[in-house]
């Protein structure tokens, strides 16, 4: 497993579902190199800025990254800005990282592609 994270279905995670141990973090973390893994208030979080060219677009990834967290049923905090967005991906429910915050973050990175091109296009 783990070769196409962000194929992976995002499973429903549960008060005592396993947080990922240090040797599943550090293999996770490979196929998202563009994440860094930060602690706020005790709890780690995978975060990521994306860059935009200027707030309307970085308004339209912000929703897409919405849709897919509610298709999903994860949901990260998102704070959108002019030309960026960062995005928090943790689980509330252990207050700490599962494999699922690293399927969503691969997720997230699919997305932002996708919306550049398209944007730069249209
Ligand atoms: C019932 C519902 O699926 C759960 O409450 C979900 C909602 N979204 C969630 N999102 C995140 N990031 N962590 C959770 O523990 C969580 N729980």
């Amino acid at each position: 497993m783990g070769q196409n994270l962000s194929e992976e279905k995002c499973v429903a995670c549960r008060g005592d579902a396993p947080k990922v141990t240090p040797e599943e973090k550090e293999l996770l973390s490979r196929q998202i190199p563009e994440w860094k893994i930060v602690e706020k208030n005790g709890v780690e979080m995978l975060e990521r800025k994306y860059e935009f060219p200027d707030f309307a677009s970085a308004l339209m990834f912000t929703e897409r990254v919405g849709k897919l967290a509610e298709n999903e049923k994860h949901h990260p905090s998102i704070l959108t800005e002019w030309g960026k967005v960062t995005v928090w991906w943790w689980t509330h429910k252990i207050n700490g990282l599962h494999r699922n915050d690293f399927i969503m973050a691969a997720k997230t990175d699919s997305l932002y592609q996708p919306l550049l091109k398209d944007y730069i296009e249209s």
